[in-house]
């Protein structure tokens, strides 16, 4: 089975990267810091350094946030820029192939301007040491001519923000890390704080729904922002469809039954990881690469989008020796443990819902 007929099979209504379709969400992405939900103390800090900054008509010190995908960072980036009141230039790492690409967009950065760049954790060490020297010196080092009468000069830059995104903090060498004045964590959101994104996102959108339906929603978006309004819209289909366009309770719970989601947000996929844990490596420990294989994912995609939250739900550990499925997990999925470690659960298939 190839990746792709894995992806067909297991379509990924909560995998909570960006898919074609929240193209769509552009209209529900807060754009002041008082519409941002949730990550209390992140909005706190960033508005006095916003403030201060902008009181001393400086630019703001380089910002690196660090969090799963969807919890809103590119949102927050955004909002940085618009609340300073100045240009906001994206780009993500993979994009800057060379170093001329970088230059070419440093050239263009005026004072103060917010320059974002995602995924910084793929930079290049070329593009990542031109990197340091703008945001230490503001300059831009350029090689002109080539062989032996090459020589470099400094170009002078504007003093602008470098906003970084990251999923993996890890993975950010600590030259770079040391030159953002300002790192912020982000935190999964609370189960009150998606109910108060998808009722905003309703009324943007005009569909209606019950205070306990959004509630019921939250619950199962695994405390991603991106996941809540994508499973609001799949609800939203349902309500029209098959009901009369109010999305209650009910339609939740049948709508979430279809999606194969279950009552912690987690999808067929999720389930396959876990059961591949306890059912071919007797509960693990295994190593991420030979679960990866075993259920047909990329060792990234498993790494950055399927277990921080099944970490976070208590169902997964990661350990030093491999991933292991935790008692929880068991009985999420309603499997024993047997004396060999093993698992014949052929009895014992039933979703969970
Ligand atoms: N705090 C929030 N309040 C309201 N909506 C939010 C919030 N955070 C994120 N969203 C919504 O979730 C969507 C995804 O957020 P965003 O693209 O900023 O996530 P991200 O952390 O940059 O993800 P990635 O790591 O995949 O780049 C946004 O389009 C926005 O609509
Ligand atoms: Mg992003």
């Amino acid at each position: 089975m190839t990746d792709n007929d894995v992806n067909d099979a297991f379509p990924g209504i909560t995998r909570p990267d960006s898919l074609p379709d929240d193209e769509r969400d552009r209209a529900l992405r807060p754009r002041k810091l008082v519409d941002f939900q949730g990550q209390e103390q992140i909005k706190t800090n960033l508005a006095v350094f916003i403030q201060a900054a902008r009181e001393r008509g400086e630019s703001l010190d380089h910002v690196f946030l660090i969090g799963p995908p969807g919890l809103g960072k590119t949102t927050l980036a955004q909002i940085t820029a618009n609340e300073l009141g100045v240009d906001f230039k994206v780009t993500s790492a993979p994009a800057l192939d060379k170093p001329k690409d970088l230059a070419g967009i440093l050239a263009t950065v005026t004072e103060r301007t917010v320059f974002f760049i995602d995924e910084i954790h793929r930079l290049k060490p070329a593009i990542e040491e031109m990197l340091y020297i703008a945001m230490e010196d503001y300059e831009l080092d350029w090689i002109i001519g080539q062989g032996p009468s090459a020589r470099t000069v400094r170009i002078p830059l504007p003093p602008f923000t470098l906003i970084g995104a990251t999923t993996r903090a890890g993975m950010v060498s600590s030259p770079l890390v040391s030159r953002f004045g300002i790192v912020q964590r982000f935190a999964f959101y609370s189960d009150d704080e998606l109910t108060d994104i998808i009722l905003r996102s309703a009324g943007i959108l005009g569909a209606e729904i019950d205070g306990s339906a959004a509630r019921a929603l939250a619950h199962c978006s695994r405390g991603t922002p991106r996941v809540a309004n994508r499973l609001l819209r799949r609800m939203r289909d349902f309500a029209q469809v098959f009901g009369n366009g109010l999305i209650t309770e009910s339609v939740v719970s049948d709508g979430l039954e279809k999606l194969e989601i279950d009552c912690l947000g987690l999808e067929r996929y999720d389930r396959e990881i876990l059961r591949s844990i306890i059912q071919n490596y007797g509960g693990g420990p295994v190593g991420a690469e030979t679960l990866a294989i075993s259920v047909g994912e990329a060792q990234d995609t498993l790494e950055d989008y399927y277990e921080p939250y099944l970490i976070q739900a208590g169902l997964l550990q990661r350990t030093p020796r491999g991933r292991m499925a935790t008692e929880q997990a068991y009985s999420h999925l309603n499997l024993q443990r047997t004396n060999r470690g093993k698992d014949d659960t052929d009895a014992n298939q039933r979703l969970p819902f």
